[in-house]
C-alpha cells in the first residue's frame, strides 16, 4: 500500500495522536475516555452509516461512512492493531475461499 493512501496517513496521524494532549486533539480526547467510549462512538457512527444508506443520500453517506472508519481507526489503534493486521485478515480469507472455490471446481 502506498504512503500516499489516505487510510495509512490517517493511521499514522491517530497513532502519534493517542497520546497528545486530549484539550487539542480528539484522538488523545477518546483515548483518555477508554476502549469502551471509543467502541460506543463506532457504535453510534455504524448506526449513522446505516441510516444514511436507507436514506440514499451518497454524499450523507460518503460523510457517515468516512466517521465510522475513522473510529474503526482510533479502535484498532487503541487496541494496538493497525490497518497491516486488517489486510492480512482479508487475504487470509481470500486465500481460503480461493482454495474451497478451486476444490469446487474440482480443480
Ligand atoms: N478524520 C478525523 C475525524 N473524523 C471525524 N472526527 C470527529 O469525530 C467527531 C464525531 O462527531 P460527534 O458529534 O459524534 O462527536 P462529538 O460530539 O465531537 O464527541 P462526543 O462528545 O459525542 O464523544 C467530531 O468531533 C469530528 O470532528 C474526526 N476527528 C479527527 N480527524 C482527523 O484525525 C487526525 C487527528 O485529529 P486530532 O486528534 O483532533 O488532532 C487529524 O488528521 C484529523 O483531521
Amino acid at each position: 500500500m502506498s504512503d500516499s493512501d489516505p487510510l495509512t496517513a490517517l493511521e499514522a496521524v491517530i497513532r502519534e495522536r493517542l497520546g497528545a494532549d486530549p484539550d487539542t486533539s480528539y484522538v488523545a480526547k477518546l483515548h483518555a475516555r477508554g476502549r469502551a467510549k471509543i467502541a460506543q462512538k463506532l457504535g453510534e457512527e455504524a448506526v449513522e452509516t446505516v441510516i444514511a444508506a436507507l436514506g440514499e443520500d451518497r454524499d450523507a453517506l460518503t460523510s457517515e461512512a468516512a466517521d465510522l472508519v475513522f473510529h474503526l481507526l482510533v479502535l484498532l489503534a487503541e487496541a494496538g492493531l493497525s490497518l497491516d493486521d486488517i489486510r492480512a485478515e482479508l487475504a487470509r480469507r481470500e486465500g481460503v475461499s480461493g482454495l474451497v472455490e478451486k476444490a469446487g471446481r474440482g480443480a
